[in-house]
Formats: structure tokens, sequence, C-alpha cells
């Protein structure tokens, strides 16, 4: 197993280009399956997650080629409606096959995600809203089975909390049932959008992009499609994040500012100055010397809320400013699994329910440890703090890293910082 060594104590300094969306890739790579002949998805991140969810497809009989960040997908052969549990433990968002290969292949057969670091994160919203278009689906030693007698059949689904894989499943399912399917309260996240430009360029009819309510008309059958994978906000506003925690100065290029609504403000909040053009943000800061962050508070929730992907990552920039702030995790019951680590560097951090109290020790205020990455965003908050303490941090399992950051050691060290990999 390798781990990530950060000597920290350099101030990043540059630009860094995002990738595409590992979020935005995997659903529109999923829709794939709803229409036989040749797709084109550009931007395709190369992770971890990207690969692990083409294995999957592989294994229900899709080929695929990539050049480059071109990705082509053919499922014209689709042989398999199974998704089995080796493939799907290491990546939750493998249920977003169940709504496609339902549609397509009348059944489907897909374990159970199960729980992770962050919390329960059942599928019963992507079930009762599948059953009320008329699947029938069954628990069975692990697995969803589902299935339909012809069609599914449009109807109204509300979703009691907007999910993202939820509201993506049932977009997918509706597309080519009969009649009209209406999704309220639906997520309204910017990789949603991305996926109805797809299905709406396979042929699909949907209405309402961008709002909590989908109004999909049935169509007979769909057509292989060309669209290009949003770029990755999470990866934005991280690498944003680390720039401002090492009291850098910089840009990201190739993003959409638009979709870090919450974000941008909340580093404005902190006294920093945020640049926004068509495809870039740049950061730097106020003449004032010494350099110092502002306390922020935030509050996680569904989007154009705070991310809750961009919670971890805001807390390691919060020990490094000089008051006391408060950050509420309010969609996942147990997000905070990063705190530990980041006391271990020496973080000021309380945490109180589904809150933490975090008093800043001013940018100078971490210092380098040895801390083992949880979870994909947990990890990239501790690489965050490297960056910003004195000293040598050892970051172990970051294979969770590599889930959702294409060449972040390049990336990193095209800033500035001095960050390697190492065998454990
Ligand atoms: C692959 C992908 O896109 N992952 C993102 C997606 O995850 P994911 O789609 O899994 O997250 P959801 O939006 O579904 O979760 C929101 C909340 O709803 C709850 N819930 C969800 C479904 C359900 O059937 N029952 C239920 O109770 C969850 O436990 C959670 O509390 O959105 C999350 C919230 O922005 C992000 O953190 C993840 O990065
Ligand atoms: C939680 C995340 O991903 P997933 O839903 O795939 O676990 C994430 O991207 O932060």
């Amino acid at each position: 197993m390798e781990k990530l060594i950060v000597e920290g104590g350099v101030a990043l300094q540059g630009t860094v280009r995002i990738s595409g969306a590992k979020n935005a890739a995997l659903p529109l790579i999923a829709a794939t399956l709803l229409a036989p002949g040749r797709h084109r998805l550009g931007n395709v991140p190369n992770l971890r997650d990207t690969r692990t969810f083409l294995k999957l497809m592989e294994n229900l009989g899709v080929r695929h080629e990539r050049l480059g960040d071109v990705l082509t997908i053919d499922s014209t052969d689709l042989r398999s409606a199974e998704a089995p549990y080796d493939l799907v433990k290491t990546m939750r968002a493998s249920v977003l096959v169940l709504g496609p290969l339902l549609t397509r292949m009348g059944k489907a057969k897909v374990s159970m995600p199960g729980g992770c670091a962050i919390g329960a994160r059942p599928i019963n919203f992507h079930i009762t809203g599948l059953e009320k278009l008329g699947a029938t689906c069954r628990l069975e030693r692990g697995y969803v089975d589902a299935e339909i007698d012809g069609r599914l059949q449009g109807d109204t689904v509300y979703f009691d909390i907007p999910t993202v894989t939820g509201t993506e499943n049932l977009l997918m399912a509706a597309v080519l049932a009969e009649g009209t399917t209406i999704l309220k309260n639906a997520a309204r996240e910017p990789e949603i959008a991305n996926l109805i430009d797809m299905l709406t360029g396979m042929g699909a009819r949907i209405e309402g992009r961008n709002t909590d309510r989908l109004t999909i008309h049935g169509v007979d059958e769909l057509r292989p499609a060309d669209c290009d994978i949003i770029p990755d906000r999470i990866e934005a506003g991280t690498y944003l994040i680390a720039i401002a925690a090492t009291g850098g100065e910089g840009t990201i290029t190739h993003c959409n500012p638009a979709h870090l609504p919450s974000l941008l403000e909340k580093l404005r909040l902190t006294g920093l100055i945020v640049d926004e053009g068509d495809s870039t943000v740049s950061i730097r800061w106020p003449k004032t010397k010494p350099r110092s962050l502002k306390s922020v508070d935030i509050k996680t929730m569904p989007y154009p809320g705070y991310p809750t992907d961009l919670q971890a990552q805001f807390m390691a920039l919060m020990a490094l400013s000089t008051d006391v702030c408060v950050i509420t995790e309010t969609i996942f019951e147990n997000r905070f699994m990063h705190v530990a680590e980041l006391q271990r560097m020496g973080a000021d951090i309380r945490i109180d329910g589904h809150s933490c109290v975090i008093n800043g020790h001013g940018l100078q205020g971490l210092s380098g440890a040895q801390v083992m990455a949880t979870d994909l965003r947990a990890s990239s908050s501790l690489v965050i703090a490297g960056l910003a303490a004195s000293g040598r941090t050892e970051i172990s399992r970051i294979y969770h890293l590599e889930r959702g950051y294409e060449n972040l050691v390049e990336k990193l060290t095209g800033l500035g910082a001095r960050v390697w990999k190492e065998q454990e």
C-alpha cells in the first residue's frame, strides 16, 4: 500500500487545471446502458472510481475505449443485468446501474452498496421510487432484485430528502417509461443537469432542469449521444481551499465558478479576494500583513447550499483561522472522521453532535504528523492540513484519495508543493 508524504509550509502559487467531475461521469456512463450504439463522453476523469465503474459495465457486456479524456462506450451487446457485490462494495455509485438496467433489460440484480465511513446511506428512496413506477423489488441476500412486467409506468415520485443518486436513478428509469413521471423534491446538483443534458441528447424529453421538480415524458426509444462531463466542483473547491490554507495565491482553470456559489462566498468572508472569470477562479490576499483568515461558520445543505463533499476541507482551513466558528453537517450522520486526524496535527476542534466547534490557531497553527485517510474527502482535508503544517505529514490509506482526485501529486507539485508517494 502507498502513503502520501507532504513536507508542509510552502505557500502554493500558480495555476491548476480542474478535471471532469467524478459524480457526473459515473451517472453519464450508467446512462449509456439505456441505448445500444456508440456513445461518446468527453472530459472523463481517469480515477479509481471511473475505472471501477467501467469494470462493472464490462461485466454487464458493455465495451469501451479511452483516448485521452474521451471515452467511447458501446452497450449494444448487454448480456447481464447483475451488479455483483465485489464490484459494488468499493463504490456506492454502482447503484446507478439499477434504473437503466431495469429499463433496458426488464430486470436488475444489484448488490446493496452498504454503509461506509460517512454514514448508513440507505437506498430506500431509489427502491420506493422504482416501485411507484411499477417495478417489483425484493431484497434478498444483500441484493436488490428488481423486475418489471412490460414497461415502467409514469407516476409521481416525491423524495422525502433530495437524493442525488436517487434522482439520477429515477430519471434514467423514467425516460423510457410509458407516460409522464414527475419527480418532486428532486436534487438540484449540477451533476443532475449534466445527466439531463446527456439524456436529452439521447432523445429523452425532460422539463425542469436545475429545479426540484422534474417532469419526464417517456419516449419509446433512445439513441446514442455525445456529451461532455462538467468540471469537478469538489476538486475545484479543494484546490482553492488548499491554496488559501498555505497562505498562497493562485488560479484554478477549466472550472465552472457558477457551480461553487456557497464556497466562493464563504472564502470571501474569510477575507480573501476571490475573482471569478468565465471558467477560472483566482484567490489572492488583501495588502495588509500579516496574512490571516477570519473564522466563518458553515452548514452543509443540498445544492445550492454548502456541499457536504467540501465540509472536511473547509474544517482544515478553519483550524488555521484566527477565531472560533461552527461547522454543522446535516447530510451524513458520520462525516467527522477527519476530526481525530486533524487533532493529531494540532487542530483545536470539539465535536458537539452534528456540529464541530473549531478554535483557529492561525496560519502557522498546525504541525505535521502521521495520520490515516478514512474516506475520500476526509483524506483531502488531511492533505490540505499537511500542506499548511510545519514539518512532515505522512498520510496512509491514500487509495481513498485516488477515488476522486486525478493526478493529485502532479497537480500539487505544479503549484509548488513538496508532496510524493512512498510504499508503506
Ligand atoms: C456518486 C455521488 O454522486 N455521490 C454524491 C451523492 O451521494 P448520494 O447520492 O449517495 O447521496 P444522497 O443525495 O442520496 O444523500 C442525501 C441524504 O439522503 C439520505 N438518503 C438517500 C437515499 C435514500 O434512498 N435514502 C436516504 O435516506 C442519505 O443517507 C443522506 O442523508 O450526493 C452526496 C450528497 O451531496 C455526496 O456527498 C456524494 O458525493
Ligand atoms: C461521498 C463521495 O462519494 P461517493 O458517494 O461515491 O461515496 C464523495 O465524492 O465525496
